[in-house]
């Protein structure tokens, strides 16, 4: 994860989309036609819900680096920090590139900072994302945890937590609980995102399993806070929960902003899969 702190030209406007999946809501950018950088205080300027445009995290589409691949994907947090993944992020990218003429292809490969992913829209609007393989190494997260286990006991303040980690090319750290209502997403989540665990933070999400096929997720987002749904966030619990033996291999989750179809066969070499909706919500321009 890092930080980009270079100067932008000041005074120009930034034609930009507003999307959501699930109600996790994007600024879309395409710096194809218009490359810019990305200041940490303007995007958190941009994603203020009161003073700017309001969003989780800023999307923005360049072009690739490497010729088999139709786009370059990055990701910045609502505080300014760039990340690996997103998976309703990628899901709107899919549908911008689409929407806006950029590509005539349905099945669209893009390079994120942890690598390379495949975006399929189907013929519903929705989108099919291949989110590649989990990976439970804790050096992956990066999480300082000993050897690699399938759960871990972290202390916090004095507690002992029980925990899963996983990395879909971002960290994850998942509990599982009684009731998603109670589950202490604000305090413990916040906690849990900065523990010295975690020396990159770590997006948490709180898990209820409803039967073998269903779960319920909140998650606290690294960057953002809690937000309506985490498309990667959904992947790692799943992928969690299906290690533990929790859950078959397509599950329904359900999050505050709506339900993802998420899918994996329990073997460490096999992707992940994703399904769900990507919605456009207004076109708009703001001062750079
Ligand atoms: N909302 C996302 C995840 C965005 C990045 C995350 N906050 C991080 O810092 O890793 C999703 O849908 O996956």
């Amino acid at each position: 994860m890092s930080s980009q702190n270079t100067t932008v030209a000041q005074g120009r406007c930034l034609p930009f989309t507003k999307m959501q999946g699930l109600g996790n809501d994007f600024m879309v950018v395409n710096a194809i036609e218009q490359p810019f950088d990305y200041p940490s205080a303007t995007i958190q300027r941009w994603a203020d819900r009161h003073f700017g445009i309001g969003f989780d995290q800023l999307l923005v589409v360049e072009p690739a680096q490497q010729d088999s691949v139709d786009f370059r994907y990055r990701i910045f947090n609502a505080d300014g920090s760039e990340v690996q993944q997103c998976g309703n992020g990628a899901r709107c990218f899919a549908r911008f590139v689409v929407d806006k003429g950029l590509t005539e292809k349905k099945e669209i490969t893009v390079e994120t900072a942890s690598g390379i992913i495949v975006l399929y829209v189907e013929d519903s609007g929705w989108v099919r994302v291949n989110m590649g393989t989990p990976n439970f190494a804790p050096q992956s997260l990066p999480f300082v945890a000993g050897t690699q286990a399938e759960r871990y006991l972290l202390d916090v303040d004095a507690e002992s937590v029980e925990i899963g980690a996983v990395s879909m090319g971002n960290p994850h750290a998942v509990l599982l609980v009684e009731d998603i209502a109670k589950a202490p997403v604000d305090n413990l989540g916040k906690t849990l995102e900065s523990h010295n665990a975690f020396p990159e933070r770590v997006n948490v999400g709180f898990a209820e399993k409803i039967d073998n096929s269903h779960i319920r997720l909140r998650v606290y987002e690294r960057g953002a806070a809690e937000t309506l749904a985490c498309g990667t966030g959904a992947c790692a619990a799943m992928v969690v929960l299906r290690l533990w033996q929790l859950v078959d291999d397509r599950v329904t989750v359900t999050l505050p902003g709506g339900d993802l179809t998420i899918e994996w066969n329990g073997d460490v070499d096999s992707p992940v899969w994703m399904t769900g909706p990507a919605i456009t919500v207004f076109e708009g321009e703001i001062e750079v």
